[in-house]
């Protein structure tokens, strides 16, 4: 066997383990092992020589690949969008500033209804463009501010239920509906509203806040995992953390002029420093 036989099989483990890491959770789960089932009566077949058997198992099979990237279309659609992703390119396209802000004014809003036990259901929209994703859906269009939140979610108003979508620092639509995440291990006592939410974070890489109408309590779904029982201060941190342009360059010259700053200061200390021990000892 050779290095390169090795880094093949490495490489080709380390895919499957993440496949089934992946969709360990979802309802692909039960496509992938009705799949192999198929593959292990097949190759039973074949080896018993059950001509007829196998030959319709092949083509099945074969007509299977083509339903496979069908039925996959959406997971794949995210794998690829993720593989896509620049390191390098911004997440968001808004300053530092300006995301402080949003999480300011979502905060604000969140607590509120937190408080007045209104229900409340907000995604914030990443890399990936949700478009494809909603149903239905009022175009907003306006700033984000925590009053106008605290408007579209009052109970019995035309807007009040569904998602809100934030892009950028903008209000982009209220009222949508999102995907139901199939996720079985979501506990009994969370409804549509969390399912929903987490069901769009599976898909795509935007935030989701959930106040539930019920409890009070602040929950963040991220990545199809979801955060129970945030406090506000915690939520404020969450947001500034996975909204902010991750290695914005301007940041990084900022950061590179800063430690030239600091290290100029320090030589220049320390020549201080030398010069009095220098003087001290004369
Ligand atoms: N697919 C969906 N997309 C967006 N919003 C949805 C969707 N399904 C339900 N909702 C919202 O969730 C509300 C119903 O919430 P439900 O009580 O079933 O959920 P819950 O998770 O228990 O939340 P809560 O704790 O607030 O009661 C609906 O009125 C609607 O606003």
């Amino acid at each position: 066997m050779q290095l390169s036989d090795i880094v093949d099989i490495l490489i080709v483990a380390i895919i499957i383990y993440n496949i089934i890491k992946h969709f360990r959770k979802t309802r692909a789960a039960q496509l992938l092992k009705g799949i192999a089932i198929i593959f292990g009566i097949t190759y039973i077949s074949e080896w018993l020589h059950l001509n007829v058997i196998s030959f319709i198992l092949e083509n099945i099979m074969q007509m299977g690949f083509i339903a496979l990237i069908i039925i996959f279309q959406p997971e794949l659609r995210r794998g690829l969008e993720h593989m896509g992703r620049s390191k390098f390119g911004k997440w968001f396209s808004v300053e530092k500033e300006d995301v402080t802000d949003v999480a300011g004014e979502v905060c604000k809003a969140a607590e509120n209804l937190a408080e007045s036990h209104t229900g409340a259901l907000v995604v914030f929209e990443r890399e990936t463009i949700l478009d494809d994703l909603l149903t239905g859906g009022t175009v907003i269009g306006a700033k984000v501010t925590s009053e106008l939140l605290e408007n579209i979610f009052v109970p019995n108003t035309p807007l009040h239920d569904g998602a809100v979508i934030i892009r950028d620092d903008k209000i982009q639509k209220a009222s949508c509906v999102l995907p139901l995440s199939a996720n079985k291990d979501l506990s009994n006592e969370l409804g549509t509203r969390h399912r929903a939410a987490l069901g769009i974070s599976e898909q795509a890489d935007c935030v989701c806040l959930v106040v539930s109408e019920e409890t009070g309590k602040i929950s963040v779904m991220l990545n199809g995992n979801m955060m129970r029982n945030l406090s506000v201060n915690s939520l404020y941190k969450l947001l500034n953390k996975v909204l902010a342009p991750k290695d914005d360059v301007s940041t990084n010259v900022k950061k590179n002029i800063d430690h030239l700053k600091s290290q100029k200061r320090s030589r220049k200390k320390k020549d201080e420093k030398s010069e009095k021990q220098d003087k001290s000892k004369e």
